[in-house]
């Protein structure tokens, strides 16, 4: 690292003003000749994001399109009637919103609808989660809340947060309209909407792709109306269509400011330059900090607490998309790039000690906001706010991690508001794309999730057979008996957590 850290941090500088971004990698250890070298690998990412956006099979272990960035800017699409599905959608999703704040569409007993459940998982929950956990305010039209597990004490908190049912409009989310935990969520709200004396599907929408389970239901149930997820919009990018857009609207954000920040990010991050490129910049980081598998963690530390979520988002974004066990030649590569993080300052006073001293296996990513609060604050010290302590610790932080030989990116903003969280959802969106090309993985799949999925079918199948053994062998205890019993020797362990189950219920 060149003894003058002011003069490498002025030449690495990328300041994007056109969404009031500054991405700072002078702390990262990379020699003089790295960015030089990376560049024709850099170039080929550029060429395969190019056909990426121009509509290739960009995912082709599924043989789909990759579209996300065409959902905020539509005129990209590879054909018009895509292109008209993504603006319509839009115009109806706030057309649906108006109706639904001016109470053209109401709750029963001519109620306005004054609260939002999500119900979802991963891609179908983190995105809207994240938006409306960093945007949200006293000023907001609805009130949102989410189910994003299949954990009964945790719909039966929510459930109580929310109180009376009957002002509260139910979106259930799902791509493929089969996932068991968002099933299992729409299943308990019905049974709570029934215990209330409700009608559920007066009360419901349901985003979902065309055709599925979710979507046939809702049809013939005949729920308020149902919005598009397309096969070219992954669950992890889905948050710049209706998935992460008609939650928002439905809260009272401004969904055109939020794939505005998305589309002029995109415009930058299509640069061909390579420094002038926050995306690109961000993807050799991860490679140079990585070597290019994985060998180190990326901690995200935005110091903001309207950020929280930030990390959990990322997680499925980056760890889903790269995490893979065959590149695009089938090779095996055990590829990733793992997340963690929560927020500054709170988390210096958790695993910061790790950090600083303890094993070298991370690089972090700050994230400083400039702006402190709407409004002016009052002084904690002569001349100190509470907010130079927040900007005071993320750059002491920053600074005695650097010390110790350990790396950081610094991203800053101005403030938080709805285009710039579109912008830096486009931005990780980007960096993720590049990097993975940089990589040679396919960053638009997830096999291994399936594998996941099969293995619970499989438990649940199994707790079938103990529980169809046990009502005609009340008395039968033991774990080897009903085992051998059923025939499920090799599942020993399992019929044994299965009784331990049947035993706490
Ligand atoms: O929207 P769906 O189809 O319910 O899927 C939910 C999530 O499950 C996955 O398919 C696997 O984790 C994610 O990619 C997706 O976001």
């Amino acid at each position: 690292m060149p003894t003058n850290t002011w003069n490498r941090f002025q030449q690495h500088l990328c300041h994007c003003p056109e969404i009031g971004l500054w991405l700072d990698i002078s702390r990262m250890k990379f020699d003089d000749e790295f960015l030089s070298r990376m560049e024709p690998s850099m170039q080929q990412a550029f060429d395969a994001m190019l056909a990426l956006e121009q509509g290739i099979i960009a995912n082709p272990d599924e043989g789909r399109m990759v579209g996300h960035y065409w959902l905020r800017s539509p005129a990209l699409a590879p054909t018009p009637e895509i292109r008209q599905q993504i603006e319509s959608t839009v115009d109806r999703i706030e057309s649906f919103t108006a109706d639904i704040h001016t109470g053209r569409i109401s709750a029963p007993g001519n109620k306005t609808f004054s609260k939002l459940l999500i119900i979802g998982i991963g891609g179908s929950a983190l995105g809207p989660q994240f938006v409306a956990d960093a945007l949200g305010s006293s000023t907001d039209k609805m009130t949102p809340y989410f189910l994003d597990n299949t954990d009964p004490d945790g719909m039966d908190r929510v459930f109580s947060q929310i109180g009376d049912l009957s002002d509260c409009l139910v979106i259930v989310i799902s791509k493929s309209g089969s996932t068991k935990e968002t099933r299992n969520g729409m299943l308990e709200a019905q049974a709570a909407w029934q215990r209330s004396g409700l009608d559920f599907s007066k009360q419901a929408v349901a985003i979902t792709g065309d055709g599925s389970e979710l979507d046939k239901l809702a049809l013939a149930e005949d729920w308020i109306t149902r919005f598009p997820m397309w096969d070219w919009v992954g669950g992890r990018t889905s948050v710049t269509s209706a998935v992460g857009l008609v939650p928002a609207a439905l809260q009272g954000l401004d969904i055109r400011a939020l794939l505005k920040g998305a589309q002029v990010c995109d415009q930058i991050t299509r640069s061909r330059i390579t420094t002038f490129n926050p995306a690109a910049l961000m993807a050799l980081m991860w490679h140079h900090a990585t070597d290019g598998c994985g060998n180190k963690d990326m901690v995200m530390l935005p110091y903001k607490d309207r950020l929280l979520l930030f990390s959990r988002y990322l997680q499925q974004l980056i760890m889903e998309s790269i995490g893979k066990e065959l590149d695009l030649n089938g090779k095996p590569v055990c590829q990733g790039l793992t997340v963690y993080g929560n927020k500054g300052s709170t988390d210096q006073h958790a695993y910061v000690q790790q950090l600083r001293e303890g094993v070298h296996n991370f690089f972090v990513t700050f994230i400083e906001v400039l702006q402190d609060r709407q409004g002016s604050s009052m002084q904690v010290e002569e001349g100190v706010t509470s907010g130079d302590f927040l900007f005071g610790f993320l750059y002491g932080t920053r600074q005695a991690l650097s010390e110790k030989g350990r790396e950081s990116l610094t991203i800053t903003v101005e403030q938080i508001d709805t285009a710039t969280i579109g912008a830096l959802i486009a931005l990780f969106e980007r960096t993720v794309g590049l990097y993975a090309s940089l990589v040679n993985i396919n960053a638009y799949h997830q096999p291994g999730v399936e594998a996941g999925k099969k293995a619970a079918g499989a438990v649940i199948t199994l707790q079938k057979k103990v529980q169809a053994f046990l009502a005609a062998n009340a008395d039968e205890t033991s774990p080897e008996k009903i085992a051998n019993a059923i025939g499920a020797t090799e599942q020993i362990e399992t019929v044994y957590a299965i009784l331990r189950r049947l035993q706490h219920r």
